[in-house]
């Protein structure tokens, strides 16, 4: 299966997509990645879920990525007993830590009573991303009595923000450390971490991970903006979790903020994805807004390394469609007159290290040759992460011999993966390239191909070679 999009698509599995047939829908109509967003998925549904998923990539033949996302340090209404109850402005109602029962249109259960006496009368709570608005009446016997300000439908596990609240809590939530034990045990690409403050909540995951999976900072609070270059730097990849953020800071300033962290994370070669009500009109219609369509291509003209779907595709009603909008947006996008320019605009100087200045030149090499594609040999994936921020107009193959490398690119801009095993000399790894290439249809007879790796083979994050093949008429390569 080859693309011919750039950007990357994930979608959130939920009660909506994630039977074994909707998986391999949403596959095919361009999911490159899943996440399995661990506030709503017990571990037997994450297990199941995952043996799904690899299911379909073993039928499509195409690597696919798992992203769990743990839930963080963040607030959480219990059940209700019919689901949902819809709240009218001016009404009473009482968040309550002490009485576990399921809720209605009075009452919720809210399972953090180490949070109430934080709470101070006056103080806003945003439920479900900003969409509803109480304000505290009366706090203590471990509940908070509100008046509600802005009603709307409240469901089951909704989110609390607590904007005007200073709030004692830590990185790692207990359930977040069970359910991060439980997501490396199946194997899954990617943790993400929600509510990062500090770069120590990264460093304390990685000591836990062990470089099992890749680690992506989801940047949703101030605090994480404030040392935000620290966190970059020491994760993987970044999310761009617009729901919490334009909760927890003025919504005028995400925007901004998605742009600051877009170029940031192509500076530092760190893959970034931009998430959340993206076409959040399609959780009950089949087709989007145009503002939406305009907030999808402002994140591809921006260079985001993928677009994320959230209860488009967890829990609304047209999760193939949401995917085929992305999909069809993405490659408009790509193909606009504009967009080679603007993405060339953005790009900043490569440092000085031999891997960066190769991957740099090879895309020169590449565009300046007309050659058929960029193909690199990459062990820990890094090599693959380099090509991939030059964003070059030539496709990027990316040959490792490591499955979990290849799964984890998946979420990177521009990089069809192939597993492969590691070449045995020069002259193999030429002719592996070129037979590659023109198997999965990047390349033809009399074509020419750029070809990067660290020689010897096999060493990590040691690209130090471009070479320029000929694909000869049997597909194999000579130099
Ligand atoms: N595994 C799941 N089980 C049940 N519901 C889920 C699951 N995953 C997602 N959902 C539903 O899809 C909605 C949107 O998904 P998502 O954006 O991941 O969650 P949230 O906005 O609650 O963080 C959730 O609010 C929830 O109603
Ligand atoms: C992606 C986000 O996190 P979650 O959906 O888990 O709230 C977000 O807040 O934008
Ligand atoms: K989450
Ligand atoms: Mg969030």
């Amino acid at each position: 299966m080859r693309r011919i999009r750039r950007a990357k698509i994930l979608a959130t599995l939920g009660p909506a997509s994630h039977e074994e047939n909707m998986i391999e829908e949403l596959a095919k109509a361009g999911a490159d990645v899943f996440r399995i967003n661990m506030s709503h998925a017990s571990h037997e549904l994450l297990h199941q879920t995952v043996a799904r998923i690899r299911r379909v990539e073993e039928r499509l033949k195409h690597p696919i990525g798992i992203l769990a996302d743990l839930q963080g340090p963040k607030l959480r209404v219990w059940k209700f007993a019919e689901g949902a109850v819809n709240l009218v402005a001016g009404q009473k109602f009482t968040l309550d830590s002490q009485n576990d029962d399921q809720g209605n249109a009075e009452r919720v259960y809210l399972p953090h009573p180490e949070i109430i006496e934080s709470v101070s009368v006056g103080d806003r709570l945003l439920l479900d991303d900003g969409k509803l608005q109480l304000k505290a009446t009366k706090v203590g016997g471990g509940a908070i009595e509100t008046e509600v300000i802005y009603g709307g439908k409240l469901s089951d596990k909704k989110g609390v923000s607590l904007p005007d609240t200073l709030l004692p809590t830590g990185a790692l939530t207990e359930k977040d450390h069970a359910d991060l034990l439980e997501a490396l045990k199946a194997e899954v690409d990617w943790i993400a971490l929600s509510f990062v403050q500090r770069p120590e909540d990264i460093i304390d995951v990685r000591k836990i991970v062990q470089g099992r999976a890749g680690v992506m900072a989801k940047i949703e609070k101030p605090q994480a903006i404030e040392r935000l270059e620290e966190i970059v730097k020491l994760s993987d990849a970044i999310m761009v979790a617009r729901g919490d953020l334009g909760v927890e800071l003025p919504l005028e300033t995400v925007p901004g903020l998605q742009k600051r962290m877009i170029r940031m994370c192509r500076r530092y070669g760190k893959p970034v994805v931009v998430a959340t009500q993206m076409l959040e009109s399609m959780i009950t219609a089949p087709v989007p807004t145009r503002a939406e369509v305009s907030d999808v291509s402002i994140a591809v003209f921006e260079g985001a390394d993928a677009v994320m779907l959230s209860a488009e595709s967890a829990s609304g009603q047209y999760p193939v469609e949401a995917v085929a909008t992305m999909n069809k947006v993405a490659i408009a996008v790509e193909g606009d007159a504009n967009y080679r320019n603007i993405i060339r605009a953005a790009q900043t100087e490569p440092e000085a290290t031999a891997a960066d200045a190769i991957s740099a030149a090879t895309r020169q090499v590449a565009e300046t040759l007309d050659l058929a594609a960029i193909l690199t040999y990459t062990a820990s994936g890094s090599t693959g992460i380099r090509a991939a921020r030059e964003r070059p107009s030539k496709p990027i193959i990316a040959l490792s011999p490591n499955l979990r490398t290849i799964r984890r690119l998946s979420v990177v801009w521009g990089i069809h993966c192939v597993q492969t095993e590691d070449a045995v000399n020069l002259e193999d790894m030429v002719d592996r390239a070129c037979v590659i290439a023109y198997q999965e249809g990047f390349a033809r007879p009399g074509d020419r191909i750029a070809i990067t790796a660290g020689v010897p083979l096999g060493t990590p994050g040691a690209t130090n070679m471009l070479r320029i093949a000929f694909v000869r008429q049997d597909g194999a390569g000579s130099s």
